[in-house]
């Protein structure tokens, strides 16, 4: 008898996950960060999971998404497209703008629309897989390598979070100049076995991000590197420094904020630019693409809308001779195993992906994903291939039930005020 895919409940989870002092352009990360975990059940008693954003402004999608999905079938993944747009964004979340403030790119209304099926989609993805036996990759059309590699995501950091900060410790000591981060990345590789390595830049004026790069060059000669500001950089700023370390990149990510500042130098420099900023929904790609702004693309299925548009979004790359990898937020397990399976199927993903995940020291798995050698080896047992820790679930979210809402909103510039109150998110371009 073949099983009951209708949905007879969905949970929703909002929690807060530790996170460390890690500072970008627009400040630093706040010692929790919220996270949505989705849980979607079907009639015969199988469970698929999912994550995405957990701000107050994805929450406030979920949870009318989530009443409109009982009673369909977990098997109607295209039907959640039309399920999103009966879902109403109230106009005051969205922006047009290319925010650095919010790191994502635009806040349009689909796109806040698609961050939240994102979840609903792997989590029925998971439930599929779980009730046909089959993994979430062979749901995808089957993978094409059996490991996923990613990069070493090195962040500029404080030793520990303000004093007088409720907070987590981490061991990771500061990273405050370049050789603070060459020992990072000594870490990475040694806990990790990374063999690329991304630094989070548009904290530091552009030399001593320079210098920073340049250190990482001769302590790891050969292993690919990337630095991304978040457009917090001028067009001719991002042109010096191009000029100066170009060589030394596999890409520049990001170096100036919008499509025409990129297109100005993709025009004037070699170095190929990638971008998770100026990319960031379909509605973008002819700018970019027409105008030759962007030679990778960074997509994030949490924001493309899941990890079927994530190879919608492959084949258009594909198609225009644009590369594409991934880019990753502060994210849990269920979301590494999602874009391990996802970047299984891409046959042309020719640079390792971005993850946030060896930052994270708490989880909501009973067991947590492990690179070997930099790499996530592609689950094979069905769904995702991973299990939800109910206990720690509801740790994290009683966590976030006890938050008085000063962290249920990432916010890095008021994670900043506390060390220096009079800090306020930096116009662009910063320098
Ligand atoms: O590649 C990126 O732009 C990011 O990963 C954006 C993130 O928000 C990152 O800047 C961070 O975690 O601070
Ligand atoms: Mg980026």
């Amino acid at each position: 008898m073949s099983p009951d895919l209708t949905v007879t409940d969905v949970r929703l989870t909002p929690i807060l996950v530790a996170d460390p002092p890690l500072l970008n352009t627009q400040g630093v990360h706040q010692p929790y960060t919220p996270r949505l975990i989705v849980e979607v059940v079907t009639a015969d008693g199988t469970t698929g999971v999912g994550e995405t954003y957990g701000d107050t402004k994805y929450l406030e999608l979920a949870r009318p998404f989530a009443e409109r999905l009982r009673g369909r079938r977990v098997s109607d993944l295209n039907g959640l497209t039309a399920l999103a747009g009966e879902v109403a964004v109230d106009s005051s979340r969205t922006s047009a703008r290319v925010d650095v403030g919010g790191l994502r790119g635009v806040q349009t209304a689909d796109k806040l629309r698609l961050s939240v099926l994102s979840a609903f989609e792997v989590a029925c993805l998971d439930a599929l897989g779980k009730a046909l036996g089959l993994p979430v990759h062979a749901l995808l059309g089957g993978k094409v390598r059996d490991a996923v590699e990613y990069s070493a995501y090195l962040f500029y950091k404080w030793a520990a979070h303000p004093e007088g900060v409720p907070a987590e410790k981490d061991d990771w000591g500061a990273a405050v100049d370049p050789a603070g981060i060459v020992e990072q990345a000594r870490r990475f590789k040694e806990r990790h076995g990374f063999t690329s390595f991304k630094l989070k830049g548009g904290v530091f004026p552009p030399e001593e991000e320079i210098a920073a790069v340049r250190a990482l060059a001769e302590a790891f000669p050969g292993h690919p590197l990337r630095l991304d500001p978040n457009g917090a950089w001028s067009v001719g700023t991002s042109l010096k420094v191009a000029d100066e370390i170009g060589g030394l990149l596999e890409y520049l990510e990001d170096p100036a904020l919008g499509t025409p500042a990129m297109a100005e130098v993709a025009a004037r420099t070699g170095v190929p630019l990638a971008t998770n900023m100026c990319v960031t929904t379909f509605a973008e790609i002819e700018e970019a693409f027409a105008s030759d702004a962007v030679q990778v693309v960074l997509s994030d299925h949490h924001y493309w809308g899941g990890l079927r548009n994530t190879r919608e979004l492959a084949a258009i790359c594909r198609t225009f001779g644009v590369g594409i990898s991934m880019h990753s937020n502060t994210h849990l397990g269920i979301s590494l195993a999602a874009m391990t399976h996802v970047a299984s199927t891409v046959a042309d993903l020719h640079h390792a992906c971005d993850s946030h995940y060896p930052w994270q020291s708490e989880d909501v798995l009973t067991e947590r994903l492990t690179f070997d050698g930099g790499k996530v080896t592609v689950p094979d047992a069905p769904g995702l291939g991973v299990e939800l820790d109910h206990d720690r679930l509801r740790f994290l979210h009683r966590r976030w039930l006890d938050d008085d809402g000063a962290l249920r909103e990432r916010d890095d510039a008021a994670a900043m005020r506390i060390a220096d109150p009079a800090w306020v998110t930096p116009a662009v371009p910063r320098w």
